[in-house]
C-alpha cells in the first residue's frame, strides 16, 4: 500500500503571508488525487459492476468480491492526497484538489495540472471543467475574479493563452491549425519552449471561451470502441501570467512575476484489443502508449529520488512537461479511473502510476523578473511620484514661499539702499563741483548750537542702536525713508545712512578712500552792518542762529593766532582779498581769495539772533574787549598767515558749529586737516605748523576759550602734552555720557601725533560745549534743549546693552569665558555679557582700563584702524546729517 505523509497546508501558509510575498523554492511532492467516474452507459449495458469504493476523502478501496475470474490484487486499499468518488462534482475536484496548485501561477510560480488515466476514464471530462474553473470562475480568496479578468488592487496582470497537442509525436498549434509541426527548443533561461507557438493575450472571459472552443474543435478526437470521442493526442492548454506591481515604491513587491500554468489532458492508455483499433487508430494508440510509457518511466525515476538519468527526451510529452515533472513547478495529477470491474487492471495500473507520482518532489519557486524595461518603468513611476509629492508638499511649498518673500524683501532693501547711495553720491558730486567753482568763504555761518548739540547727541543715541536699526532695516520692505523716521519731536534722517554714529565710523573705516572724497564748501558771508552778521550756508538758503560764544571763541582764537611774535596783536578790519595770492596760501589752500567777502560787505542782512559787537569798527566782535593793538597787528599780518588763519578759523569754527550743518559744509575742515596732516608728516617742524601750534598754545584772553584751551593745551606754552589732553578728553567723555563707540574710535585712532592736536582741540571744544549744554539743560529750560544728562545716560545704557549682545556674536564660548575672567565677571553669575558691557569705560582714570575698553569695543563693533584716512573720516564723523 502506498502511504502518503501528512501534507502541511501550504495554501494556508501562503494566504497568511500574502499572495504576492516572495518565497524561496519550496520542495513539495506532486499533489495526486483520484477521481472515480460513474459507470457509463456502455458499462451498465454490459452489467458491469463497480469494484472501487472511496472509503474516505483520501482512500480508495478495491472491492474484490472474490470473483474467481479476478486475479488477486496485491493490495486493495490506496491512499492519496484526495480521492473523489463517483458523486463528486468537477467543481469539488477543482476546489479541493487543484485550485491551490493552479492559482500558484498568479504568484509567479509555474504549475501543471495533469489528467492521467485509461481511455474513457473521464480525463477530458474532468480537465475541461478544471480549466474552466481555474480560468473563469470567481476566485474570491485570491481577490481575483478570475485568471482572465485578472483584477487585483496591487498588481496589473497580463494573461496569454496558448494551446498545443502532441499527436503521433508531433506538436501542433491548436490556435493555428494550418501550421506544421512545431519544434521544441531548449532555451537556457526558459527551459524547453515550443517554437512559434501562438499566444493570445486574453482580454475577457468570452475570448477565453472562444479559444477553448477552438482548441476542443482542433484537437484530434476519434471514436473508438471505448469512447465515442476519444482523444487521440495529449493536449496542453497553457496560460502564461505576467504581473507587474501598480506601485513600484514597494521594493519587496516591485518585481515583475512571470509564470505558466499547464492544463494537460493526456491521451488515455488503451489496449488495442479493447479499443478495437486498427490502422490509424492503432498507430495513434501506439504513440499514445509509448509516450505514456515515457511519462511513467520519468515519474518512476523521479519517484526514486536518485540522481540517475531521467529520460525526459524520450518523448515530446515528457520533454515539454519536463519543468512540471520534478522541476520548477507545482504539479497536481488527477488520475481518473473507471469503477467498472472490467477495467480493474487498467484502474490498478493507473493507481500504481499515481503512487509513483506521489513520490515525486518538485522545487517550485517564484519567477521574478526585473528586466531593464521594468526597472526603467519603475524609476519613471518613482520619479513621477516624488515630483508629485514635491509639488503637493504643503510644508515645502510654504517654506519656499517664505524664502521667496525674504528674497524679495532683501532685494527691495538693496534697491532702496542703492538708490539712496546714488542720491548721496550725486549730492556729493554736486557739492564737489560747487566747491571747485566757488572760492572758500571764510567767516561764520550761523548754527544753533543748542540744536546742534541736540542733534549730535541724538546721532550718538541712534548710533547706539545701530545694530537693531540695521537688522530691522533688512527686514523692512516698505519705504526706506519711513524706516528712518523718528517720532515727531525727533529729527528726520535725510542722508543715505540711517546710522551716522559709530556705525558710520566703522563702515567708513572699511572704505576710507570713498569717504574722503567729498570736501564740501562753506560759504559764509560776513557783513558788518549794524553790528549784525549774516551767516549763510553754502546752499544759500539757510539762515541759522549764531551763538555769540562761538563767535567770541573763534575771534579770540584768531586774535591769538595773529599775535605778533613780540606780543602785539593785529586787528582785522577787513580781509584783504589779495592776501590769498600769497604763495604759501596758494600752496595750502589751492583756492583764490573769496570775492564774496567783498560782496558780502555790501550786503546787509538780518539775523535770527543779533550779535552785539563790542567794537563798531571791527568786523569781528568780542565778548571781551580786545586791545586795538591786537587787531591792528592782525591787519598787518602777512597775507600768508591770514590765509592760514582764515582756513583754520573756517575749519575749526565750522566744525564747532557743525551740529546744525550739512556735511558739505565741512570742506574746509577736511581740507585743513588733510593739509595739516600732510604737512606734519612731510615736515613735522614746518615753520607754518609750528607757528600755528605755538600761537594756539599761547592764546587766550577769552574766558571760554581759555577754559577749553586750558584743557587742550595745558594753558601754558611748551610741548604738546598728549597724555594730559587725553585724560581731560576722557573725563569729559565721561561727564557728557559720550557713546563708548565714539570714545573707543577716537582713542584708538588719535595716537598723539602732533597733527592730532587739531582733533583734540575740536573734540575738547565740543565736549566742553556739550557739558555746558548739560548744565543749561539741568538748570533751566533754556535753548529748548531736550537733551539732558539723563537722556544721554539712557542712550549710553542702550549702547551698553547693544554691546552686550555683540559679545555673543563676536566671540566663541571659550573666548567669552576668557573675557569674563579677565574683566572680573563671575562665570557662575547670570547675564555675564551684560556685566561685561557695564565694565567698559568705567574706570576712566586708568589708561590701561581705557585702552582695554576701547580695544574690546572695537572688536565688538568691528571697526578697524585704517590709518590716516580713518582719522580724516573721524573728523567728518562729527558732522551731522540730521536736521530737525
Ligand atoms: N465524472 C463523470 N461523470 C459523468 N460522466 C463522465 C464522468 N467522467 C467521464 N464521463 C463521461 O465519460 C465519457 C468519456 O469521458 P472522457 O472523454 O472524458 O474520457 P477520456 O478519459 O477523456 O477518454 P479518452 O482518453 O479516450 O479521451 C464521456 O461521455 C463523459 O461524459
Amino acid at each position: 500500500m502506498v502511504k502518503t505523509r501528512d501534507r502541511p497546508s501550504m495554501a494556508d501558509a501562503r494566504e497568511e503571508r500574502g499572495n504576492f510575498a516572495l518565497s524561496n523554492a519550496e520542495e513539495e511532492r506532486i499533489f495526486v488525487s483520484i477521481r472515480v467516474r460513474p459507470l457509463n452507459e456502455r458499462e451498465r449495458a454490459r452489467h458491469d459492476v463497480s469494484d472501487w469504493e472511496c472509503v474516505s476523502t483520501n482512500t480508495i478501496k478495491f472491492k474484490n468480491n472474490g470473483h474467481a475470474e479476478q486475479r488477486p490484487l496485491s493490495m486493495d486499499t490506496y491512499t492519496f492526497d484526495r480521492v473523489f468518488g463517483e458523486k463528486c462534482s468537477t467543481k469539488q475536484v477543482y476546489e479541493e484538489g487543484i485550485k491551490d496548485v493552479a492559482l500558484s501561477v498568479v504568484r509567479g510560480v509555474n504549475s501543471s495540472i495533469f489528467a492521467y488515466g485509461q481511455t474513457s476514464s473521464g480525463k477530458t471530462h474532468t480537465m475541461t471543467g478544471i480549466t474552466d474553473y481555474a480560468c473563469c470562475s470567481s476566485i474570491a480568496s485570491e481577490r481575483l475574479t478570475s485568471l482572465v479578468t485578472f483584477q487585483h488592487k496591487d498588481r496589473e496582470f497580463v494573461v496569454k493563452f496558448s494551446s498545443m497537442e502532441i499527436y503521433n509525436e508531433a506538436v501542433r498549434d491548436l490556435l493555428n491549425a494550418g501550421s506544421t509541426s512545431l519544434r521544441i527548443l531548449d532555451d537556457p533561461e526558459k527551459g524547453t519552449v515550443v517554437e512559434k507557438l501562438t499566444e493570445e493575450t486574453l482580454t475577457d472571459r468570452g475570448q477565453l471561451q472562444r479559444l477553448l472552443s477552438i482548441c476542443a474543435a482542433e484537437r484530434t478526437t476519434e471514436e473508438t470502441a471505448m469512447n465515442e470521442a476519444s482523444s487521440r493526442s495529449h493536449q496542453i492548454i497553457r496560460l502564461t501570467v505576467e504581473s507587474n506591481p501598480r506601485d513600484y515604491a514597494d521594493v519587496a513587491r516591485s518585481g515583475a512575476l512571470f509564470a505558466s500554468v499547464n492544463f494537460v489532458d493526456l491521451a488515455g492508455s488503451e489496449r488495442a484489443a479493447q479499443t478495437l483499433s486498427a490502422g490509424t487508430r492503432l498507430r495513434e494508440g501506439s504513440h499514445i502508449n509509448r509516450s505514456l510509457l515515457s511519462l511513467g518511466t520519468v515519474i518512476r525515476k523521479l519517484s526514486k529520488g536518485r540522481n540517475e538519468h531521467v529520460p525526459y527526451r524520450d518523448s515530446k510529452l515528457t520533454r515539454i512537461l519536463q519543468n512540471s515533472l520534478g522541476g520548477n513547478a507545482r504539479t497536481a495529477i488527477i488520475c481518473t479511473i473507471s469503477p467498472a470491474r472490467s477495467q480493474s487492471e487498467q484502474s490498478r495500473n493507473t493507481l500504481l502510476f499515481a503512487g509513483c507520482a506521489k513520490q515525486v518532489t518538485t522545487n517550485a519557486r517564484v519567477n521574478q523578473v526585473t528586466s531593464d524595461k521594468v526597472l526603467v518603468k519603475q524609476l519613471q513611476k518613482e520619479l513621477a511620484r516624488l515630483e508629485n509629492e514635491l509639488r503637493n508638499s504643503t510644508p515645502n511649498t510654504i517654506l519656499l514661499k517664505e524664502k521667496e518673500l525674504q528674497i524679495q524683501k532683501m532685494e527691495k532693501v538693496i534697491s532702496d539702499l542703492t538708490r539712496e547711495r546714488d542720491l548721496f553720491q550725486s549730492a556729493q558730486n554736486k557739492l564737489q563741483s560747487a566747491e571747485k567753482d566757488q572760492p572758500l568763504r571764510v567767516g561764520k555761518h550761523s548754527a544753533s548750537e543748542v540744536s546742534g548739540a541736540n542733534n549730535f547727541l541724538r546721532r550718538m543715541d541712534s548710533a547706539s542702536e545701530n545694530l537693531d536699526i540695521t537688522t530691522s532695516s533688512l527686514q523692512h520692505t516698505g519705504n526706506s525713508d519711513d524706516d528712518f523716521l523718528l517720532d515727531g519731536n525727533s529729527p528726520t534722517f535725510v542722508g543715505p545712512d540711517p546710522c551716522q554714529g559709530w556705525e558710520e565710523m566703522a563702515s567708513r573705516a572699511a572704505k576710507p578712500e570713498d569717504d574722503c572724497k567729498e570736501v564740501p564748501c562753506i560759504e559764509v558771508k560776513e557783513v558788518e552792518t549794524d553790528h549784525k552778521v549774516d551767516v549763510k550756508s553754502s546752499s544759500g538758503n539757510e539762515h541759522c542762529e549764531l551763538n555769540p560764544a562761538v563767535v567770541d571763541n573763534t575771534n579770540n582764537l584768531i586774535v591769538d593766532l595773529l599775535k605778533e611774535p613780540n606780543g602785539s596783536s593785529t586787528q582785522i578790519d577787513k580781509v584783504d582779498p589779495e592776501s590769498s595770492k600769497h604763495p604759501h596760501i596758494s600752496n595750502l589752500q589751492q583756492k583764490p581769495a573769496t570775492p564774496q567777502l567783498e560782496e558780502a560787505e555790501k550786503v546787509s542782512g538780518t539775523f535770527p539772533t543779533e550779535v552785539e559787537r563790542k567794537s563798531s569798527n571791527s568786523s569781528v566782535c568780542y565778548e571781551d574787549k580786545l586791545p586795538e593793538s591786537k587787531l591792528r597787528a592782525t591787519e598787518r599780518k602777512s597775507s600768508r598767515e591770514r590765509s592760514l588763519i582764515q582756513e583754520m578759523n573756517a575749519s575749526v569754527e565750522d566744525v564747532e558749529s557743525l551740529w546744525d550743518s550739512d556735511a558739505e559744509d565741512t570742506s574746509s575742515v577736511l581740507n585743513f586737516v588733510v593739509g595739516m596732516n600732510e604737512r606734519a608728516r612731510q615736515k613735522p617742524l614746518d615753520e607754518d605748523m609750528d607757528d600755528i601750534m605755538v600761537r594756539a598754545r599761547t592764546s587766550g584772553t577769552d574766558k571760554r576759550v581759555n577754559r577749553v584751551r586750558g584743557v587742550s593745551f595745558s594753558g601754558t606754552p611748551g610741548p604738546w602734552n598728549f597724555e594730559t589732553q587725553l585724560r581731560d578728553t576722557i573725563q569729559l567723555w565721561d561727564a557728557c555720557n559720550i557713546p563708548l563707540v565714539h570714545r573707543s574710535y577716537f582713542f584708538l585712532l588719535i595716537k598723539g601725533e602732533i597733527s592730532d592736536a587739531v582733533y583734540f582741540d575740536v573734540e575738547l571744544r565740543r565736549l566742553s560745549f556739550l557739558k555746558d549744554t548739560f548744565f543749561s539743560a539741568t538748570n533751566s529750560t533754556g535753548h529748548g534743549s531736550d537733551v539732558t544728562p539723563n537722556s544721554s545716560l539712557m542712550a549710553l545704557n542702550r549702547e551698553r546693552k547693544m554691546l552686550s549682545k555683540q559679545v555673543h556674536k563676536k566671540f566663541s564660548w571659550k573666548e567669552r569665558n576668557e573675557l569674563y575672567v579677565k574683566w572680573g565677571v563671575d562665570l557662575k553669575s547670570k547675564h555675564r555679557s551684560v556685566q561685561l558691557a557695564w565694565c567698559l569705560w568705567t574706570n576712566t582714570k586708568d589708561l590701561n582700563h581705557v585702552r582695554e575698553s576701547a580695544a574690546l569695543v572695537a572688536k565688538l563693533v568691528g571697526f578697524i584702524n585704517s590709518g590716516e584716512a580713518s582719522r580724516k573720516i573721524f573728523g567728518l564723523s562729527f558732522l551731522s546729517r540730521w536736521k530737525p
